[in-house]
């Protein structure tokens, strides 16, 4: 019946056919009795090692009690031979083979050894049953091969599988971190980012030259309550895009809260930072002199922002930068809004 399975499987894998005699393991009894005619009889006993994976040998084993575990490695599955199978035999047939599995008695029990002497003895003897079980022999290690790269098969796409779950898994980290620390309604950064931002240039040293402009909405709370929080939300939209604009790589835009924007900006001189600072309210403010005839009432772009600028000294960290700007910030917003007030360091210390 084990005979029957094993050749109709084999059918199924689209291998050739071979006879059922072929692909058994252990020995017919003619075969074991003229084995065990010429071998060398041993005992060997429940745990001992015959031999090691790597070793080099040229005896072949026949069972004929108790029962070896043959133990491929690499998670491979491992084997257990019982009475009239047979091991070792590329050794004994190729010469000096190096084991490819480890020989472990899995009881107590009695072994035929044969080594080339005693297998020369049996082809002078009976070469036609030898013809027969050489042929066999051979066979049996094609299909012990072909079995054994069909599982490494499935066990490089079990690890294709395993490396493509972890890279989308590492994706969606990844989308989850952004996700983080980026403000939903602009896509600016939010504080978290803004703060990782930070400690990443303090840790490569890279504060130097640089330039925060503050940025806060004017009456603000005013278009909510005129036009409603959608249009309040698209007017801080507005605004974010324009600090996008702005930003370079390595600068960054980011929304603080509520109407409160920041950008700090690459800028070794206050000109520089003015610069950007000028550019973002004079925006703002041709914004909101858009014509919008397509728009039912007098329903805004963007509003007027206040803004407060300074230079960052890379000494001190984001509290005392944001304290200085945020004192011209004050400033402009005390004037009316709808400009730029600069902040020197000398004067916040004051
Ligand atoms: N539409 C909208 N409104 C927001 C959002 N976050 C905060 N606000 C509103 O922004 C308004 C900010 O108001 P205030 O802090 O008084 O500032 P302001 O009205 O701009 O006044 P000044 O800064 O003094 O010019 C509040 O009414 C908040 O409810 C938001 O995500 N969307």
């Amino acid at each position: 019946m084990k005979r029957r399975i094993a050749t109709e499987s084999l059918q199924q894998s689209g291998m050739p056919t071979v006879a059922p005699d072929v692909v058994a393991a252990a020995l017919t009894s003619a075969e074991y009795a003229l084995f065990a005619a010429v071998g060398r009889p041993r005992r060997c006993y429940a745990g001992e090692t015959l031999f090691r994976r790597g070793d080099l040998g040229t005896t072949m084993y026949v069972i004929a009690s108790g029962a070896i575990d043959l133990d491929f490695g690499d998670d491979l599955v491992s084997k257990r031979l019982g009475p009239y199978e047979f091991f070792g035999e590329l050794g004994l047939l190729i010469g000096d083979h190096a084991r490819s599995a480890d020989a472990i008695a899995a009881s107590d029990g009695e072994l035929i050894e044969l080594r080339h002497e005693e297998f020369q003895r049996l082809v002078d003897d009976d070469p036609e049953r030898v013809s027969h079980f050489l042929r066999r022999a051979i066979m049996r290690v094609v299909l012990n091969e072909q079995s054994l790269i069909r599982r490494l098969r499935r066990r490089n796409q079990d690890l294709q599988t395993a490396l493509d779950s972890l890279r989308a898994t590492a994706h969606q980290l990844n989308q989850t971190e952004e996700l983080i620390r980026t403000d939903e309604l602009t896509g600016l950064h939010n504080r978290r980012g803004l703060a990782q931002h930070l400690a990443e240039r303090r840790r490569t040293g890279s504060l130097k030259g640089l330039g925060l402009v503050l940025v806060d909405c004017d009456r603000f709370k005013q278009v909510n309550d005129d036009h409603g929080h959608l249009i309040g939300d698209r007017v801080l939209q507005s605004v974010a895009s324009i600090l996008r604009s702005v930003a370079s790589d390595g600068d960054i835009a980011c929304r603080l809260g509520g109407d409160e924007f920041c950008l700090l900006v690459s800028a070794d001189s206050r000109d520089a930072v003015l610069g950007f600072a000028d550019f973002i309210v004079t925006t703002t403010r041709g914004l909101m002199q858009v014509p919008r005839h397509a728009e039912p009432g007098e329903v805004p772009l963007a509003c007027s922002v206040s803004i407060g600028a300074c230079l960052v000294d890379d000494a001190r960290d984001w509290n005392d930068w944001y304290a200085q700007a945020d004192t011209a910030l004050y400033r402009a917003k005390r004037m009316g809004g709808n400009r730029v007030e600069w902040q020197d360091d000398a004067f916040a210390a004051a």
